[in-house]
């Protein structure tokens, strides 16, 4: 049995290395909370709540999931112990949304079973392969610069190259990188900056080979979005509109998605993110692995998960070095010939830098 002894949240906080920009918001310094669990044997877990300052990508921040944790979840986990992970996020059923927060204590609990278990949290879950693709987004508007960087990605031997579009930043964009790049596995996320009424727009990127386009519509949608896959050959993906389970069943009832982004901080912990990617894999749905520009901590989760075997799609995952001039766990998460490797240590295999996080802490309480 678990049973939660301490759990410390530590906000911390770090500049990019470069902005990273897409259709809502510049993002130029991240915070996120560190999460500390200690089980009454003496094991720790660590997660990460990947929630922005600014409620731009989801309602939630970091003020709403440090509330959340402090005075609703970890409360509501201390009342009893559970016998393994997947109870958690049941645990949390009379708690709405709030999916960012749940997973942070969610993924720590993982990390302290598979570290009691002394298995690898990847070997856990079923993984089956020990090298993962990476895969990168680029987060800048400017095609030059975009253009730079993806030379550069392309260089570090990434398998696929994601960039950001919104009206009248897509074709001609998307035209100059497939004129640079022709064989490039590329895709574009408009993070939600279209409507239906821009489908035409949307139909003429169908010439460029894009692998997918994801969330072209709005982050509420799937019915506008089943309408618009209609009318295009590139296969639609989403990630903002699907958050739990029944929105992936709605979604695929109507014909919303051909590939889905799976995100655990997105869809409230790592065993309802293993749940959707068991539905889709019933449905020979792909689906790959998201990123929410975090830390290593939410990172080496990412990658537990991306060894699935639905998981035939490469990811946003990147190397720890993508973001940061530093990250808080070590090893940091390289990445080798287009590949990341899956650690063989206990839980999901990487330290934290205490004294490093320390040092880029802006506030931390103990409950
Ligand atoms: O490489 C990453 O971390 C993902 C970059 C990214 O596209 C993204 C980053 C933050 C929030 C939302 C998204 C997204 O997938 O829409
Ligand atoms: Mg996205």
């Amino acid at each position: 049995m678990i049973g939660i002894e301490k759990v410390t949240l530590s906000v911390i906080k770090m500049p990019l290395k470069s902005p990273f920009e897409n259709a809502l918001e510049k993002v130029t310094e991240r915070e996120a909370i560190l999460l500390e669990v200690t089980d009454n044997d003496g094991v720790t877990g660590f997660g990460e709540a990947v929630a922005f300052s600014t409620p731009w990508y989801t309602e939630e921040t970091v003020q709403t999931c440090f509330h959340m944790l402090k005075d609703v979840l970890v409360p509501l986990l201390r009342e009893k112990p559970v016998a393994h992970p997947k109870e958690v996020s049941g645990r949390f059923q009379s708690v709405r949304r709030n999916h960012m927060a749940k997973a942070a204590i969610e993924t720590a609990i993982w990390d302290l079973y598979a570290k009691k278990k002394q298995k690898p949290l990847w070997q856990l879950i079923g993984g089956a392969r020990d090298h993962v693709d990476a895969g990168v987004a680029v987060g800048s508007h400017d095609t030059a610069e975009a253009l730079r960087q993806i030379a550069a990605f392309v260089d570090e031997g990434y398998k696929r190259v994601k960039v950001k579009i919104k009206p009248g930043h897509d074709e001609a964009f998307i035209r100059e990188i497939r004129h640079a790049f022709p064989d490039l596995a590329l895709m574009a996320d408009a993070n939600s900056a279209y409507t239906l009424a821009d489908a035409p727009r949307l139909k003429r990127l169908d010439r460029y080979g894009l692998l997918m386009i994801e969330q072209p519509l709005a982050a509420d949608d799937i019915v506008e979005h089943a309408a618009l896959q209609k009318q295009l050959e590139t296969p639609v993906c989403l990630d903002e509109s699907i958050v739990t389970y029944h929105d992936a069943e709605s979604a695929l009832r109507l014909g919303s998605f051909r590939v889905l982004n799976i995100k655990i901080g997105r869809v409230g912990g790592l065993y309802p993110a293993i749940r959707l990617h068991d539905l889709c894999a019933s449905r020979g749905i792909p689906v790959w692995c998201g990123g929410m520009i975090e830390f290593g901590v939410s990172r080496a989760f990412n990658l537990a998960l991306a060894s699935l075997p639905g998981f035939t799609i490469p990811g946003d995952i990147s190397s720890s070095s993508r973001f940061w001039e530093k990250d808080i766990i070590e090893p940091e998460i390289t990445v080798e010939n287009g590949q990341i490797r899956l650690p063989d240590r206990p839980g999901t295999g990487f330290e934290i830098d205490r004294a490093y996080v320390e040092k880029i802490r802006t506030y931390t309480e103990t409950i």
